[in-house]
This record gives structure tokens, C-alpha cells and sequence, in this order.
């Protein structure tokens, strides 16, 4: 059934993380505001990505912690046990259910109209509804498009028939398989490679380049590979899939070094491609497929009368939950602001530009052991021209790494921009860093002056003395 067209002052494509927190922005703007979605409110990141891979990590990082507890290894020599594990990540993702989610956006009063939206010129979407109908939404301001991704694929033939893994099935199957081969070598194939084994799979990891997750400090990758391979996990380099045929119930895939492997599933975590294809970007001067890319108040610079708006994972400026919300929060004030003809404070780090998108990402990759990032490699901040001193200190002879586990191995580095006196970059790797990071971003956000983080003084036994050694080393 088609409906009477509608008339919001925003409308929202897509309700991740990201969509919800641009209009729950706009809404606190009080704007009126309507969200689409074709799936399930809430998005990747709650039922195949951040919530579903996280839950099955847990127990894996958890038990890898305490098998270095004298006392306690003993008591978690065993097994996993996976159906509870499994259980608990069906409960974390509210069972691919999005009542929870619905009921949010309703508390904050975004109307959610289900269904596949496309544009259909300027400010207007059309919604085609469960029903077979469509409905015409029409916004008065804005439409912020914030559709995420999918997983990208590569062109082998055949490989539909082979039924493989994407990130959804890695994060959603409802069982450990006997022998799991992950293609690639990014984030999510060291995290879905670390669950699996963890859970009892036989893992071989198959990377095309020298090593795991390239963009960030080269000792985040060699630490990572050598607790997946300590872990049982087969972790090889310079070797490419170049066929995978699906027989009798098992993947047989050939490599280009002419070996070859059989597994019960393949994963290909083999990077995203924007939800942008059938979108309608035709119809608003924008190509299919496209990522959308957008300014620092995250307005898509190509479209006319600057109606459009391109948040989180779409616009690939970082594919990541955090940042993609605090694009929301940044865009929600923009349209929140031009709404009332509010000039706007988009100069660096002021409240209408996403700065932190460009200096100071942090991220975790929940793996044994753990990598935690903030700001700029060494080897980034060179190619900038930066004057810098990089400062590396090993973990492990920290007092409270000590006490957190026997044999912790785990390196930090910090990155100084020696012009500016302050942090550029921080790279954590090892068990139980995660919960540091949030310290590194501060420092480079806020630029600390290095002279007063001198004076931030980190509790003892904590792993976070490391904070002390780093600057002692820097001090000389
Ligand atoms: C396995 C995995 C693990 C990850 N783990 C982490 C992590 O631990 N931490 C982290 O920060 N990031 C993580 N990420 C990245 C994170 O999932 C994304 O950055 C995040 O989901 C982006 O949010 P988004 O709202 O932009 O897009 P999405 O979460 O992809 O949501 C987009 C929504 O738009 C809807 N949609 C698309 N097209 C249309 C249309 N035409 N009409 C209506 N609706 C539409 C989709 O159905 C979806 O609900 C992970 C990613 C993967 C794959
Ligand atoms: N904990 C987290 O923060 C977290 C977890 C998972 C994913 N994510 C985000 O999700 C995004 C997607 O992650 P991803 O790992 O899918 O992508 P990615 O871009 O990080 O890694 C893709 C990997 O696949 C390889 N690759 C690409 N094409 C290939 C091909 N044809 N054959 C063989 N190898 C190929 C690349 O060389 C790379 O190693 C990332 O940006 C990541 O930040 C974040």
C-alpha cells in the first residue's frame, strides 16, 4: 500500500549506531525526524560485528589470561565450552532481535519507517515498505544517509556456489566448524581467527602481503601472528586464494603457491564496499557504489543547496562504531545549527567539525594480545614531515604486567611531535591494554603539554606505569 507522503525536517537512511545517534542529535536539535531502515534497527555493529564478535572473544582473551595465572591455569586447561559461548552471543545480540532498539528511538520520538530507502532527487526519499507499498518522505532540512557496509568480495569464479563466510556468518554461526581457512589479514580476520581457534576450530589464516594489520605499528601485526600461531592457529604470508570449489560439504581452495587446503568454511574478511548501489545517488548528481564523500561537518561537498549529509562507515573517512557517533553528534549540531541559522564553529576541534577523524582515531583489536592505537604510526607522522622522537619500552617490565600474567610479552610506543611538544600517536599491544587507550587519546587530543603529562602519575601496580617508563626513556 502506498502512503500519504510525509514531511520531516530531517530524514535518516539507516538505523546502525550511526543513523540513531544522528537522530537522536537532531531530535534533542528539536528537529523533526524520521529513520529508515531495511533490516534490523541497530545495525552491523549490534547483530554481525562489534557486539556479536566481541561476545565470542571474551571467553577466548578471559581464559588466555588466566592460563597464565600459576593457581588458576590449571582450572581452564580444558576446552572451551562453546554452546554457552555461543549462547551468551545470542543473548548479547538480543537473538537478531530489535525491539530494545525500536523502543529506544521511540523514547527519544524518531519515527522509524521500515523498508529499502532511496533517494529520489533533492531532500526527498522514497521507502519501499515490507508491503510491496512505498512511502514518500520528504525533508524540510536534511537527509543524512548513514547506510554502513558490506562485506567486499573477491572476484573468484564460482564463489556463490562455494557458500562462504562473510563477517555475518563468522559472527552469527551457530556452530565452531572443524577446520576454518580466513582470507586476509586486516582486523577482522585476526579477531575471527582468534574466536574460532579459540573455540576449537582449526584456523589457517591466508595473507596476500608481509603481514597482519598493516596500517598500525608493524609490532601490532608480529605480536598478533605469533599469539595466533601459540594459539594453534596455521598464519601464512605472500599466498593468494586463486580458486575454491564447495564438494561433498567441504571448500577445497587452491593457492597460487600451487598448494592447496580443505576446510569446512572459508571466511573472507577481505574489507567492505559502501551500501551506495542502489541508493539512488543517480537521481542527486552522485555515483552508484560510491563512497560519499563529505566535508568536516560531514556534508556531501558535490550536492546542491548542501541538503546532504553522508555519516559514519559510508563515507569511509573511518570505518569504525566510535567514530562514526561522534560524526553523529558532530552532524546532529551542524543541522541542528543551520536549522536556526546559527553560524557555525568548524574550524579545527571546534563543536561543528569532526576533527578527531584525521588526528586522533583510537582503536582496539580485541585479539592475544590485544593492540591499542591512538594518532599517528612512526612511520605516518614521517610521511607527514613531522620532526619526531619515537619511544618504544617493553611492557613486560612493568610491575603490574608482571603481576597481571607470567611471561607477559607487549610493547608500547609513543610518538612526540618534537615541534609541538606534545603526543601525535600511542600504540599499545598486549593482554589487558585495551582499557588504556582512553588515557593516549586524551594526551594527543587535548595535545598535553609533554612537560605536565610528567605530572600524571599512574597508579601502582598498573600496567599503566608503562606511561611513566615511556616518558623516563623519552627523558633520557
Ligand atoms: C566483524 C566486525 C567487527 C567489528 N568490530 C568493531 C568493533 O569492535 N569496534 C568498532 O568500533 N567497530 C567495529 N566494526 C566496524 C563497525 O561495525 C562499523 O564501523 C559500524 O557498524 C558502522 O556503523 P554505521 O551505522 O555507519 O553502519 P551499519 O552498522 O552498517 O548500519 C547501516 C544500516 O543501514 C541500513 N541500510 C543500508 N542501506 C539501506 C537502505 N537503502 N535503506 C534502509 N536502510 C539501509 C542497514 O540495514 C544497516 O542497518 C566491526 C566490523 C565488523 C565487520
Ligand atoms: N575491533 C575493531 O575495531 C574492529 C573489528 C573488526 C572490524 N573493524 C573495522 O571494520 C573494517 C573492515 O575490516 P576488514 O578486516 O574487513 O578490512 P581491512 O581493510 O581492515 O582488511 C582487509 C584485509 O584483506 C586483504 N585483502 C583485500 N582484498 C583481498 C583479496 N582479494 N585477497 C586477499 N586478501 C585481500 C587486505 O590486504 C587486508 O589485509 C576495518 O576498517 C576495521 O577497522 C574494526
Amino acid at each position: 500500500m502506498n502512503d500519504a507522503p510525509r514531511t520531516y525536517d530531517v530524514v535518516v537512511i539507516g538505523s546502525g549506531p550511526v543513523g540513531m545517534n544522528v537522530a537522536d542529535r537532531t531530535r534533542a536539535a528539536g528537529l523533526s525526524t524520521a529513520i529508515v531502515e531495511r533490516e534490523l534497527v541497530g545495525g552491523e555493529c549490534s547483530y554481525w560485528a562489534c557486539t556479536p564478535s566481541k561476545a565470542l572473544l571474551r571467553p577466548v582473551l578471559a581464559r588466555a589470561d588466566a592460563r597464565r595465572l600459576p593457581g588458576l591455569s590449571d582450572a581452564v586447561a580444558g576446552p572451551l565450552d562453546a554452546p554457552l559461548v555461543l549462547a551468551r552471543r545470542d543473548e548479547a545480540t538480543s537473538h537478531w532481535k530489535d525491539d530494545g532498539e525500536v523502543a529506544w528511538l521511540d523514547s527519544v520520538n524518531v519515527d522509524v519507517v521500515r523498508g529499502h530507502g532511496r533517494l529520489d532527487g533533492p531532500r526527498t526519499v522514497t521507502v519501499a515498505t515490507p508491503d510491496g507499498g512505498s512511502v514518500t518522505l520528504t525533508a524540510r532540512l536534511a537527509v543524512a544517509v548513514c547506510t554502513g557496509t558490506t562485506a567486499a568480495l573477491p572476484d573468484l569464479p564460482g564463489l556463490a556456489d562455494v557458500r562462504p563466510w562473510t563477517s555475518r556468518e563468522a559472527t552469527s554461526a551457530k556452530e565452531v566448524p572443524g577446520r576454518l581457512v580466513v582470507v586476509g589479514g586486516g582486523v577482522v580476520a585476526v579477531e575471527m581467527a582468534t574466536a574460532w581457534q579459540g573455540l576449537g576450530a582449526q584456523v589457517t589464516v591466508l595473507v596476500r602481503g608481509s603481514g597482519l594489520l598493516t596500517t598500525m605499528e608493524p609490532f601490532a601485526g608480529e605480536l598478533v601472528a605469533d599469539g595466533l600461531r601459540e594459539a594453534g592457529a596455521d598464519v601464512r604470508f605472500g599466498v593468494s586464494v586463486v580458486s575454491a570449489i564447495r564438494e561433498d560439504g567441504q571448500v577445497r581452495v587452491g593457492l597460487d603457491d600451487g598448494g592447496e587446503l580443505t576446510a569446512d568454511e572459508i571466511l573472507f574478511a577481505t574489507g567492505r564496499r559502501p551500501h551506495t548501489d542502489d541508493l539512488g545517488l543517480e537521481t542527486v548528481g552522485l555515483t552508484p557504489g560510491d563512497w560519499i564523500t563529505v566535508d568536516d561537518t560531514l556534508r556531501a561537498p558535490g550536492v546542491a543547496d548542501g541538503w546532504l549529509y553522508a555519516v559514519g562507515d559510508v563515507n569511509h573517512r573511518v570505518l569504525l562504531t566510535h567514530q562514526g557517533k561522534y560524526q553523529a553528534r558532530i552532524a546532529g549540531s551542524v543541522i541542528g545549527a543551520r536549522a536556526t541559522g546559527e553560524s557555525l564553529d568548524d574550524d579545527p576541534w571546534g563543536a561543528h567539525a569532526a576533527t578527531a577523524d584525521t588526528v586522533a582515531v583510537p582503536q582496539v583489536v580485541f585479539t592475544d594480545p590485544e593492540v591499542a592505537s591512538v594518532g599517528l604510526t612512526a612511520a605516518a607522522a614521517q610521511r607527514e614531515g613531522r620532526r619526531t622522537k619515537v619511544v618504544d619500552y617493553e611492557i613486560g617490565s612493568v610491575a603490574g604486567a608482571y603481576l597481571y600474567g607470567e611471561g607477559y610479552r607487549g610493547k608500547a610506543r609513543m610518538v612526540v611531535d618534537l615541534d609541538r611538544g606534545h603526543l601525535v600517536g600511542v600504540t599499545f599491544v598486549g593482554p589487558g591494554v585495551s582499557e588504556l587507550l582512553h588515557s593516549a587519546t586524551i594526551a594527543v587530543t587535548a595535545e598535553v603539554p609533554l612537560e605536565r603529562l610528567w605530572h600524571a602519575v599512574p597508579a601502582f601496580p598498573t600496567i599503566s606505569e608503562v606511561w611513566l617508563r615511556l616518558l623516563e626513556t623519552y627523558r633520557g
